[in-house]
């Protein structure tokens, strides 16, 4: 067989449309922007990956993309390990303080290797999963409801898209303001009703702790067999996050991000002071996002599930974040962004072949679940996606779909994410403070 070469790859920015959803970053605006990447060998094959979408990531993948062409996808590993090696000086800052990440390099190579990943496996004729790590270890993978508060948007100058559904259907309530516990039950129900969901996990670091703990304590009355668990982002100082812990012990699973660095202690000294005090496990998307942070987290017992997203880590590199928790006792989760049914199909793939236990994974699917990119995106049923044989991440690039996706970012013309913008809707002059609740000011 001839060698199998890369053509072409083509890096198209698109964007979805989305809720005012509230977290510490502020509120969401009406869209959200992702990057595709479609590589195309010589053979006329398509792969596709999904990622965030900043600037700083399309000027890398421009920079890339001329050395990519010609080269031979079977030596797919040592050539994103060389494009690691070779820009990773624009990841040092790391994360950032944001609840979103905001590296470039590691998001830019997640893309090249998802497409190469996708073309391998339509190649080989097997799904992605069976090229990571070990292969497919489970057919089955457990997603959970990720419910939100939901921003007055009618009050605001923005234009955030109504849904014309059903009354008392999830997607319109999706749209619709949800500021109290009793709309934040109404979510989950809706939720748990549309896709059979059994974990839920509320976006914290809106209002203040006891509203918050007040709407996990309403999910878990109304829903007492349903894993819980809250998400601050890590807003909280230690002596709050104890105070909550108090109670929400026996109703939340884990916490998410309780708290972070605090004075001259390190968040993974403070997470790790948390869970020995409070005997709650902890999850991070925040503390514990490459592999020395992580290392230094499970020296610290500071993080009970390390969520080891794909984007974030390279799907390969998020199985074997796997291994390690496998290794030291740890469960591996995976955090999301708003996101199309690329990610999802990515995230499902990881999951498959992710060693040891896992919790219910992220994903921000049912905000968008509609806004298709293919022709037969992967469907929660019971809470769950079924990984079958299909080839690569098992997903049909919808070409149509994905040209109105990337005119709506022509539309938008915004790439990068900045909550701050609908945020001073509602607040005027409001500006991101990692220490206070958006909602708080
Ligand atoms: O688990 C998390 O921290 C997230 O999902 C981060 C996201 O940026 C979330 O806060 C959001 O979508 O607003
Ligand atoms: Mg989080």
């Amino acid at each position: 067989m001839p060698k199998q070469t890369i053509e072409e790859i083509e890096i198209i920015p698109v964007a979805g449309y989305d809720s005012m959803l509230l977290n510490l970053s502020g509120a969401h605006t009406p869209t959200f922007s992702r990057i595709l990447v479609i590589i195309t060998d010589n053979h006329g094959r398509e792969g596709i990956g999904e990622i965030p979408c900043s600037q700083s990531i399309l000027s890398m993948l421009d920079l890339i993309a001329p050395s990519l062409r010609g080269q031979t996808v079977e030596n797919y590993r040592s050539l994103l390990r060389s494009l690691l090696d070779r820009y990773k000086e624009h990841d040092a800052a790391g994360r950032g303080l944001q609840t979103f990440d905001q590296r470039t390099t590691i998001h830019a190579v997640t893309a090249i290797e998802a497409a190469l990943l996708d073309l391998r496996g339509k190649t080989l004729g097997m799904p992605v999963c069976e090229l990571l790590g070990r292969g497919k270890i489970r057919e089955s993978i457990p997603f959970l409801a990720y419910l939100f508060f939901i921003g007055e948007s009618e009050a605001t100058e923005f234009d955030y898209k109504q849904e014309i559904t059903q009354p008392n259907s999830w997607h319109s309530a999706r749209r619709s303001p949800a500021m109290d516990t009793q709309a934040i039950i109404e979510q989950a129900g809706l939720v748990a009703e549309t896709y059979g969901f059994k974990d839920f996990k509320l976006k914290g670091g809106v209002f203040a702790p006891e509203k918050e703990i007040e709407a996990v304590i309403g999910l878990s009355q109304t829903f007492p067999q349903a894993h819980l668990t809250l998400d601050p982002n890590g807003c909280w100082d230690l002596a709050t996050a104890l105070e909550a812990a108090k109670q929400l012990k026996g109703r939340v699973s884990y916490l998410e991000d309780p708290c972070g660095a605090e004075g001259r202690f390190s968040s993974r000294e403070i997470m790790a002071e948390f869970r020995q005090r409070s005997g709650i496990p902890t999850a991070t998307n925040m503390v514990a996002t490459d592999s020395r942070e992580l290392a230094h987290a499970i020296k610290q017992s500071a993080v009970d599930i390390p969520l080891a997203d794909p984007h974030f880590w390279g799907m390969e590199g998020a199985v074997q974040v796997s291994n390690l928790c496998r290794q030291n006792g740890l469960c591996w989760g995976a955090h999301s962004n708003n996101h199309f049914d690329i990610s999802l199909a990515m995230v499902s793939q990881v999951a498959a072949a992710a060693e040891g236990t896992i919790t219910a994974i992220d994903t921000h699917w049912i905000w968008q679940e509609g806004q298709h990119l293919t022709l037969n995106p992967p469907k929660i049923i019971d809470g769950a996606i079924q990984i079958d044989d299909s080839v690569g991440l098992g997903v049909e690039i919808d070409r149509a779909a994905i040209q109105k996706a990337h005119a709506l970012y022509q539309e938008v013309g915004q790439s990068d994410r900045d909550d701050s913008l609908a945020m001073q809707a509602l607040i005027p002059n409001w500006e991101f403070d990692p220490k206070s609740p958006c909602m708080v000011r």
